[in-house]
């Protein structure tokens, strides 16, 4: 029996009968100190286990049947009005594989690197990618180029797909690059010219792949440290799509209108936008970037009634929205990062007809791992992530002794699915302190759950900042500071922000006679990383504290910065 054969055994013995040490309220089983989902998928949500089945062909096999395909709108370009129905979708899918196969000799297995914002195209590019076998790695289009190449060259990358004003940051690597649109340069081919030039009668033979292949790298700090490549095969995404569904189908969302802000280049809006929410013949407004008014506008022009959102979004919209008609709105997601309770609950007062759900999930899990199944539970339980998804298991670890914990006690948050990823690219040791010999994977993040099965993340074990909902590591910003010749050490921290989440803040020990001031570091740094990374605070110090092993201190320094906030009051 395969390790995963042997969750779902236990997780059905389980939801079946109640063993002396299961708790049939929390999930927690005393015994092993495992925490088991409390929902069971129903026959139309199994779990595809048919070994050849890649995440192309499951999205595709769902798409609406070809007399309403025709009609049925999948995409529309929120700024230019823009739509591209189900059976249009389809066949640009097909022409693009057809010319990525036939005329560019993309193989199974070569890495496909896509630098581009949203837009009606990223979800053609995605699937046809993955039809014919390539692997997919995408990157936020404002990192630099610098950030780019070491992309490019950790992902193997053998070519690569860019928005035409982000060409020139690919062009030192050397790879064969192809722009999303036309341009009047004749000299560069693009994805718009594929799909509309490739020829129809082309066969393009069976990629043989299997569900433990590779089908995308997406890159995530992980725990600590600089990015990494994180390894979903297409098994993950047929995972997480077969729950995106789920969900779709008990919040009875399959008629909504989605918006998409959120970036098609990291999972959330990958797993939703680009990839899941096609199999539920929804119709989704995209956008090529967030713009507060741009989001107002299209909700109301569009009649939005559905958005996954992040945090910041929440929050400026119960700030800042008296004067719109937002009537049309119906249910609003919250991820990757937490939601706060006055936040929820503002939302609550100010739009009480709109459903808002938060979710908990990473790049490394796929996506979701928790949710709320309906919003009677999600508005007694403010500041609560939901309950696990079904067929993920939890522990929560004591983060000295090792021991897993029962409801209401804090500990790391370790967890087992079919969507955890396979490891990190290339890099064995960073795989091997992340996911356990046993399979379980270490989040980082510190949390309980209540006795009802609810998760709550407490704090951040993992050195990781979150700003806007984007991943911003410290050790990165500090290598960067460490490069300033008048600087002679430097620790980086969050600083809470109400509107960002955090933002990083550095300490910084000027080197004897330096005039240094707070605006150049922020300058240095700001020109050599992508926006939303920069130190937008900095304090001078004598010595950045360090444990005898030399490690940063940084509790000590972020209680510094709450101190210096206080004294300034
Ligand atoms: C909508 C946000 C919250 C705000 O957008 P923004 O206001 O434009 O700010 P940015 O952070 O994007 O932009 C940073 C800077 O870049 C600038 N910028 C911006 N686009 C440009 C431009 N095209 N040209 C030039 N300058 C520009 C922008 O002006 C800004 O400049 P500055 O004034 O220096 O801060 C945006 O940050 C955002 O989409 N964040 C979400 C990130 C995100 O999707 N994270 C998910 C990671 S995966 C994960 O955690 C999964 C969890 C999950 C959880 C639950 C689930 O159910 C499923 C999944």
């Amino acid at each position: 029996m395969s390790a995963e054969e042997e969750l779902d055994a236990a997780a059905e013995q389980r939801l079946g009968g109640s063993p002396p040490d299961f708790d049939g309220r929390s999930g927690f089983d005393s015994r092993t100190g495992v925490y088991s989902s409390l929902i069971k998928l129903g026959d139309q949500h199994r779990f595809q286990t048919r070994p050849d089945l890649d995440t192309a062909t499951f999205v595709l096999s769902e798409f609406p049947a070809p007399d309403c395909a025709e009609s049925r709108v999948a995409l529309i370009d929120s700024a230019t009005g823009r739509r591209v129905t189900y059976a249009e979708l389809r066949r640009s899918i097909r022409m693009l594989a057809t010319g990525l196969y036939h005329g560019l000799g993309i193989r199974k297995g070569d890495v496909v690197f896509l630098l581009a914002p949203n837009s009606l195209l990223y979800p053609t590019i995605c699937l046809a990618v993955l039809s014919i076998g390539a692997v997919l790695t995408t990157a936020n289009p404002l990192n630099t180029q610098s950030e780019i190449s070491k992309q490019v060259d950790d992902s193997g990358a053998k070519v690569a797909i860019s928005a035409p004003e982000e060409l020139h940051k690919l062009l030192q690597t050397g790879v064969p690059t192809l722009l999303t649109h036309r341009t009047c340069d004749e000299n560069s081919l693009s994805i718009e010219e594929l799909i509309d030039c490739s020829d129809p009668a082309l066969e393009l033979p069976p990629a043989q792949m299997s569900q433990s292949d590779t089908a995308a790298i997406l890159y995530s700090s992980g725990t600590t440290g600089t990015s990494k490549g994180v390894i979903l095969t297409h098994a993950k995404f047929i995972a997480m799509m077969t729950l995106l569904k789920w969900s779709v189908d008990i919040t009875s969302s399959n008629n909504d209108v989605f918006l998409c802000f959120l970036p098609m280049f990291h999972i959330y809006g990958l797993a939703f936008f680009a990839l899941g929410l096609l199999r539920s013949g929804t119709t989704t407004v995209v956008m090529p970037r967030f713009d507060f008014k741009a989001m107002l506008d299209s909700i109301q022009a569009y009649q939005v009634s559905n958005i996954p959102a992040v945090p910041p979004v929440i929050l400026g919209l119960v700030k800042n929205s008296s004067s719109c008609d937002l009537s049309s709105l119906r249910r609003v997601g919250s991820g990757a990062a937490p939601l706060s309770k006055e936040v929820a609950e503002g939302f609550r007062e100010k739009f009480p007809w709109v459903e808002l759900r938060t979710g908990y999930g990473l790049t490394e899990s796929c996506g979701a791992a928790t949710y709320f199944v309906t919003d009677e539970q999600a508005k007694a339980r403010a500041g609560s992530s939901g309950r696990l998804l079904p067929r993920f298991c939890a522990k929560v670890v004591d983060t000295e002794t090792g021991l897993a914990l029962p409801p209401n006690r804090e500990g790391e948050l370790w967890m087992k699915s079919p969507t955890v990823m396979k490891g990190y690219l290339g890099n064995a040791e960073a795989t091997a302190a992340t996911i356990t010999s046993d399979g379980w994977l270490r989040t980082g993040d510190l949390c309980y759950f209540d006795e009802d099965g609810f998760l709550y993340i407490v704090d951040r074990i993992k050195e990781l900042i979150k700003h806007n909902g984007y991943q911003v590591a410290p050790a990165e910003l500090e290598a960067i500071l460490l490069s300033h010749p008048s600087v002679l050490d430097a620790a980086v921290i969050p600083v809470e922000d109400e509107a960002a989440g955090q933002i990083p803040m550095a300490y910084v020990v000027r080197a004897a006679g330096s005039e240094l001031t707070q605006q150049e570091v922020i300058q240095f740094v700001a020109g050599q990383v992508a926006p939303y990374k920069k130190v937008r605070k900095v304090g001078f110090i004598n010595a950045i504290p360090r444990s005898t092993a030399g490690k940063i201190l940084r509790k000590q320094l972020v209680l510094l910065s709450q101190q210096e906030v206080i004294s300034k009051l």
